[in-house]
């Protein structure tokens, strides 16, 4: 509920943000400075708007609010004093926002208010710092939409508290320079500001505090952007088994857990400001929100069709759990972009979590996944771009560009695929599983090089993230420290996300009056019926751009067993697993010595997970797809829970026939003891129930509907 009441808030804010529009880096009103602060400046977790004092042990979060506390809330209309916020002659201290775009729970403006000094809250935007040094489109169309909006709700939130977000272009593309002159004009002598994890905003950051440190500047880091600090995760007592993978990565946390996360911190309940407010600019001459605009001249709506979609549909455990891959409802949190710009804390989403009464393992986990991704983009800085496993590097892919553009625009011709495509291209968004299959479709099925679907899903999402994006679009393309063991049929998969075609039709409404059992494959609808709806393959709707799926996945494993065998360097001869050289950093850990190592011209190679079907067709080159015994393509199925309730019927059948089995012999020895004794035989009633299950009984058998109709 607590996370349903902060999200509510959230949302609150960006709605009565899009409708202020323009959003100015206004200096605070200094008459507000010295007002009591009224109890209801501050949203808080459970949405009850509750001041908090300015002093440092106060901000620690307390789960259960004292008795003194609560009874001091129920006042309705009362007056709370926060800190007085007139100017005051001390320098000031630049809170430097980057990534962590909130009040709640946030330690860089928690320690920024510790150092006792008026706080300038500021933002500067430095795209190219942004993208470092590959092609990494760290900050895509839909992403810096989101970025304006999460910027706006945030400089409302400051003004609430008597403060206001200074923005701020980069002066010739560097934060260093702008901060410079920032502290000239403030007389700042401190800057603080929660740490940020791509290994080239690392580097940057700690330049930038190298140089401030010798202008006397004090730079002061925080951690809060990821439950972990990547650069502090260790495999040390763990080994190097089964890396890439998320159980081993819990493993390494579990086994050095690090300093302790702590309890999430309150929201201040005021900023002190300063005495001069330095000029920014407004937040609309950043121009991170400029709408893609259509050819006709329309402009998209992609972020705010997102929200309102997932507004509606907070956390069912059950079905989080057990229904996260249907397309057609929001199972899953949509809580990505929040996470991405740190408008919400993964620690305090942790703490909710776990305070919930039915916890979601399943939530949890996907945390320590996004961990995962940063841990592994520390390790490997080339992941958005370059393959980690050497052979793959060489791997023959398709330059087919009308293939891909009908993959982008969902024009491929397999509903599914077209819905969740154009569902990302006007929401900017998708579920997981929805991602998964027009990954495989992309990688498995076109031949397209992977770094294509990363480098569109940057551009087009609103949750863009480097790390994660990277390490997915890795693992679907078969090069990453995992293996997806599975492809996504672009048909089949429809048994699980979409059994009854709602996600298609809502997304490609040209087919929506197509039956259920046809609405995924509608070249084997016949003529009339397409007819009848009004669907002509090749102009309402596209013609499929594949057709032979079979031969096309052939192709890939036979492109993948080539590459193997031609870097037999990297294939371990033992296992049949692939190798990658191991970063610095993890021979170190592996040889138990302190800092990283210099490997010259040696490599240490590290066995990685690998797909069976690939080591099956190293054996095998010539063999196709479908006669690999390992052939990874899911079949895909209806529903969890259906699954679940027939294997609960079937076996209470079982029992129920165990039982009757028992009944049986009874009545055999029964008779048989009659016959011996020369006893009249008991006469059985007629009509008796059934004692063996038939296809015909109710339970044993898989009732019929989508299953049959799909496939
Ligand atoms: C090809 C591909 C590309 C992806 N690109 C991105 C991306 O750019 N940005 C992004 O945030 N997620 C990405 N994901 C992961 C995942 O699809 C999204 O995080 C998820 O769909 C977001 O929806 P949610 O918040 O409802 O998820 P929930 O299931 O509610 O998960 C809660 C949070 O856990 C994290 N999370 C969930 N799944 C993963 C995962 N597999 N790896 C790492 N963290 C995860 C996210 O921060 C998410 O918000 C990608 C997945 C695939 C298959």
């Amino acid at each position: 509920m607590s996370l349903h009441s902060a999200l509510t808030a959230i949302y609150e804010e960006y709605f009565s943000n899009v409708r202020l529009g323009r959003v100015y880096a206004t200096p605070p009103r200094k008459s507000s400075s010295l007002l009591p602060v009224q109890n209801k400046t501050v949203p808080t977790k459970d949405n009850s708007f509750r001041p908090s004092s300015l002093s440092s042990k106060q901000h620690i979060y307390e789960p259960k609010r004292s008795k003194r506390r609560r009874q001091r809330s129920k006042g309705s209309g009362q007056l709370v004093v926060g800190l007085p916020t007139a100017p005051s002659p001390q320098p000031p201290v630049l809170l430097w926002f980057r990534r962590d775009l909130r009040l709640c729970d946030n330690p860089g403006m928690i320690g920024a208010l510790e150092v006792g000094a008026p706080v300038i809250p500021v933002f500067i935007w430095a795209p190219e710092e942004e993208e470092g040094p590959g092609t990494t489109v760290a900050m895509g169309g839909a992403c810096k939409f989101w970025l304006h909006q999460a910027l706006s709700c945030l400089h409302t939130s400051l003004q609430r508290i008597g403060s206001s977000l200074v923005f701020l272009k980069a002066e010739s593309g560097s934060s260093l320079q702008t901060l410079r002159g920032l502290l000239q004009e403030t007389g700042a002598r401190t800057v603080v500001a929660n740490a940020l994890y791509e290994p080239w905003l690392k580097q940057r950051d700690d330049l930038v505090l190298s140089a401030l440190h010798k202008d006397g500047i004090d730079l002061r880091m925080y951690h809060s952007y990821c439950l972990r600090d990547p650069y502090s995760v260790s495999t040390v007592g763990v080994g190097l088994r089964g890396i890439g993978s998320v159980s081993h990565f819990i493993r390494c946390c579990k086994q050095n857990p690090g300093p302790t996360l702590g309890a999430p911190l309150d929201p201040p309940v005021s900023l002190p400001t300063p005495f001069h407010w330095p000029t920014g600019v407004p937040l609309d001459m950043l121009e991170l929100a400029r709408m893609p605009r259509r050819k006709d001249g329309t402009i998209l709506t992609f972020v705010s069709l997102g929200i309102s979609v997932r507004r509606e549909h907070m956390l069912s455990v059950y079905r989080y759990e057990k229904e996260s891959g249907r397309a057609d409802c929001c199972n899953t949190s949509g809580l990505s972009p929040y996470l991405h710009f740190g408008q919400l804390s993964p620690r305090w989403l942790l703490w909710d979590a776990k305070g919930a009464k039915c916890r979601p393992p399943k939530f949890q986990r996907k945390l320590s996944w996004r961990d995962l991704a940063y841990w592994q983009l520390s390790l490997f800085p080339d992941l958005p771009w370059e393959s980690v496993r050497p052979p793959y590097k060489a791997l023959h892919w398709s330059s087919n560009r009308s293939h891909l553009k009908a993959w982008q625009r969902g024009r491929t011709g397999y509903p599914l695929v077209d819905a969740a495509m154009r569902q990302l291209w006007l929401s900017g968004w998708m579920n997981n599983y929805m991602r998964h299959v027009v990954a495989s479709f992309l990688i498995a099925y076109l031949h397209l090089p992977w770094q294509k679907g990363y480098r569109w899903f940057q551009d087009t999402l609103v949750d863009a993230d480097v790390a994660i994006d990277a390490m997915m679009w890795q693992n679907g393309g078969m090069c990453g420290l995992d293996h997806w063991n599975f492809v996504m049929h672009p048909v089949d998969a429809a048994m699980t996300c979409d059994p009854c075609g709602s996600y298609v039709r809502q997304w490609c409404p040209e087919l929506a009056d197509l039956p259920d059992e046809l609405i995924h494959k509608p070249w084997k609808c016949p003529t009339s019926m397409l007819k009848r709806v009004g669907v002509v393959l090749g102009q309402s709707y596209p013609e499929r751009i594949i057709t032979d799926l079979e031969e096309h996945r052939t192709q890939s494993l036979k492109d993948v067993a080539q590459v193997r065998l031609q870097f037999k360097q990297y294939v371990d001869r033992a296992t049949g697993c692939d190798l990658v050289p191991l970063p610095p950093r993890l021979v170190s850990e592996a040889l138990g010595i302190h800092g990283d190592v210099e490997v010259r011209g040696k490599q240490f190679l590290l066995p990685l997970i690998t797909r069976m079907e690939f080591k099956h067709q190293v054996e095998e080159p010539d063999s196709d797809a479908g006669s690999n015994p390992y052939n990874a393509v899911l079949k895909g199925y209806v529903s969890r829970k259906r699954d679940e309730t027939i294997a609960f019927l079937n076996e209470r059948d079982f029992t129920a026939s165990v039982m009757n089995e028992g009944v049986q012999r009874r009545e055999r020895m029964d008779v048989n003891y009659r016959k011996m004794e020369g006893l009249p035989q008991v006469r059985q009633p007629r009509g008796r129930a059934r004692r063996t299950p038939t296809a015909k009984d109710k339970f044993s058998i898989v009732p019929g509907g989508v299953v049959s109709t799909l496939r």
